[in-house]
Parts: C-alpha cells; sequence; structure tokens
C-alpha cells in the first residue's frame, strides 16, 4: 500500500503498518519533500518514495491508500484514488470545508462503491468504544447531554483560530454525532478571555456548543496552549445516570511521595491503541473487499458543522447547520 504525507501522522502510521498491523505492507511512501520521503522509503525493504501521490497510486504494487497529507490536499488525492478504484484511509479531515466534501461525496456514489474510510480514531478507543455500547444499550436512558474537554500541550507554529474548530473539535464534532447517532444541527462559539501562553491574536481557548437533532445539547472546551499535556474527556448527562471517560489513560504509580498518574505528551500516545485498531479494521476490511467505519458521509456531515463554526467564531451567535439529505447510498 502507499502512505500519502509523510509527517507526524504518516510517518507514525508507516512505522504502525511496518511493525504492528497485520495483513499489509507498505510499499510506496509520498512526500512534496522528496527528502523527507525518502528517508522514510529506505527504513523498509522494497519501498520506494515518491513526490506525487498520482504515480505512488499508480504502481503496480499498490492496492490502497493512507492519505495523510494536510486536509487541503485531500480531495485531489481521494479523486484520484477513486479514479483507481483503490480503498483508502484518510485522515481527518476528509476536506477542510463543506463544498469540498460533497464533491468527494458525489465523486465515491458516482463510482458506484463506498472506498473512503475517515480517520475518526476516537470511534477505536476502547474507552469511547465503551461508552458507546452503554449508551446504546439503554441501561442510563436518553442521553440529555455531553460534556466533552480537549486540552493540548501546545500547537504546532501556523495553528489558527480556525484550526482549533475545524482540526481539534472536528473530533468532537464526530464523537457526538456517534455517541448519540444524531446529527448536529446548531453551533455557537464563545471565545473567553485568551490564555497569555497562545501566540497573540489567538482565541485560546475556546468553548463551543452543539446542538442535535434530537434535542441534546454538547459542549466542548478546546483548550490548545493547556500547557500541562494532552487531555480528551468526555461525560454523558443521561436520564438515569452520567458515563465519563479519559480521566485516568495511565497506571496510577506512588512514588517519591506523590501518588496518581501522569498525563501524556500529545494524541500520537493517547490515542496509539486506537489508531493502531483503526488502521487494523481498515486493512481487515480492505482485504475482505468491504469500507467499513466513519466514511465519506461522516467526512462531510464534519465538515459542514465545523465550517458553521467557523462562521460562529468569526462572527458571533448560533449558525444552524445546513445538511443535503442524507442519499440512501449512506444509509
Ligand atoms: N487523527 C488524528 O488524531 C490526527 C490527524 N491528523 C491529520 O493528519 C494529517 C497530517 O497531519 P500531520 O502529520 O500532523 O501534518 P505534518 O505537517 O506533520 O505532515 C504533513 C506532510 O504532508 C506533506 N505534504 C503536503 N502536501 C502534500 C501533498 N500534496 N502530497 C503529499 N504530501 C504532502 C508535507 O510535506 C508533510 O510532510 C492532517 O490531515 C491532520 O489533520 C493530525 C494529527 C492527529
Ligand atoms: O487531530 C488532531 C490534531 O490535528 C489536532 O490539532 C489535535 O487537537 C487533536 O487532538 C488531534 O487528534
Amino acid at each position: 500500500m502507499a502512505v500519502v504525507g509523510t509527517g507526524k501522522m504518516g510517518a507514525d502510521h508507516v512505522r504502525r503498518l511496518h511493525g504492528v498491523i497485520s495483513g499489509a505492507r507498505v510499499t510506496a511512501v509520498v512526500d512534496i519533500e522528496a527528502d523527507r520521503a525518502k528517508s522514510v522509503a529506505d527504513a523498509i525493504d522494497g519501498c520506494t518514495a515518491y513526490t506525487e501521490p498520482a504515480a505512488a497510486m499508480a504502481a503496480e504494487d499498490v492496492d490502497a491508500v493512507l492519505i495523510a497529507s494536510p486536509g487541503p490536499a485531500h480531495e485531489a488525492a481521494l479523486i484520484e484514488a477513486l479514479g483507481r478504484d483503490l480503498p483508502v484511509l484518510c485522515e481527518k479531515p476528509m476536506t477542510p470545508d463543506a463544498a469540498s466534501a460533497l464533491r468527494i461525496l458525489e465523486a465515491e456514489q458516482r463510482h458506484g462503491r463506498r472506498r473512503i474510510q475517515v480517520g475518526f480514531m476516537r470511534r477505536y478507543d476502547a474507552e469511547y468504544v465503551k461508552l458507546k455500547r452503554l449508551l446504546d444499550s439503554g441501561e442510563l436512558g436518553r442521553a440529555l447531554m455531553l460534556h466533552q474537554r480537549h486540552r493540548n500541550l501546545t500547537m504546532p507554529p501556523g495553528f489558527t483560530d480556525a484550526m482549533l474548530i475545524t482540526s481539534s473539535v472536528a473530533h468532537e464534532v464526530d464523537a457526538t454525532r456517534w455517541l448519540l447517532d444524531q446529527e448536529i444541527t446548531a453551533i455557537t462559539v464563545h471565545k473567553p478571555a485568551p490564555t497569555s501562553h497562545a501566540p497573540a491574536g489567538m482565541n485560546d481557548p475556546q468553548f463551543v456548543v452543539i446542538e442535535t437533532s434530537a434535542g441534546a445539547l454538547a459542549d466542548v472546551e478546546i483548550f490548545g496552549h493547556c500547557g500541562y499535556g494532552y487531555q480528551v474527556q468526555a461525560e454523558a448527562v443521561c436520564e438515569r445516570g452520567t458515563a465519563r471517560i479519559g480521566d485516568e489513560p495511565g497506571p496510577r504509580v506512588s512514588a517519591d511521595g506523590r501518588w496518581g498518574s501522569r498525563v501524556p505528551p500529545d494524541y500520537v500516545e493517547r490515542f496509539e491503541d486506537a489508531y493502531d485498531r483503526e488502521v487494523q479494521a481498515w486493512v481487515d476490511a480492505t482485504r475482505r473487499g468491504e469500507t467499513t467505519g466513519p466514511g465519506a458521509w461522516d467526512g462531510y456531515a464534519a465538515a459542514a458543522v465545523c465550517e458553521a463554526g467557523v462562521v460562529s467564531q468569526r462572527e458571533g451567535g448560533r449558525i444552524e447547520v445546513e445538511l443535503i439529505e442524507r442519499p440512501a447510498f449512506y444509509a
């Protein structure tokens, strides 16, 4: 298979595909930075480095593609993969806005067969899966509210206010839709006084309120520069009880006069198992000739909600989300 984009996520996925996952072999890696692709390819027997996604996808030994280039580059790579009938695991966001996401929905429907899985890996995280099962079981009754916290140690240079929504809150947008099995109908983004640790001019943290089709409310604290680690938590408030995840990712250690757990530095460590399960599930489905997991409809819905969120962030107030009717193809 080919991996497109060999930056932080792409290189980690290559490591995972090569050393952790069974049933797949990385034969091509692509990066517009030729040296970066070459250094990743050189570490793997039989792997060729490319600078053009189309050239890698045309290679005879490429049967599937993992896309981990930046969001704005996804549309072209997805169209190329669909044109070659290659199964794809595309990192989130599927595309950066609703119009481009719609073009992908239309292209996949014209293709006539689902080929795209989107990298919303929280659906494969053990704690999220347990929370989903609990909510689906009905034991706690109907879910009324979802409280979510998403804190990053720091953000890479160039990370913008809009990306807090399109790149970070995108995960809670998908988690809310998936956990509650409801579409999102409106979003409001609030901007408290920023932390002095954020770059000048950046509104960080932000507080997002999401309304759903069945009248549930979800909130998300997104904090890009919390300064102490990477922390993702969620609590569902239901009619007969509450359920909370994400409090304790590591073992509780007593040592040096202290007791407690550690906070991981980033998503690569916090969600390592989830990425492993996500990629293994994709490889297994691909080998069976199937496409499973979050798909292009989920990528489109998330893009539309995030786009509305960026409008709320910029202009203030509550913005309604307009989704097209869900095509039967994505039922
Ligand atoms: N699921 C998750 O938790 C996470 C997902 N991501 C997603 O993964 C993707 C990559 O993010 P990072 O690895 O953090 O970015 P990065 O900036 O570290 O790496 C991106 C790489 O893609 C290369 N690139 C740029 N345009 C390209 C093109 N047209 N074709 C091929 N290569 C190209 C760049 O040279 C760079 O090496 C993004 O879509 C991002 O949103 C990122 C972090 C976590
Ligand atoms: O996708 C991711 C990053 O792009 C984003 O910047 C982080 O905030 C998220 O936690 C991570 O999962």
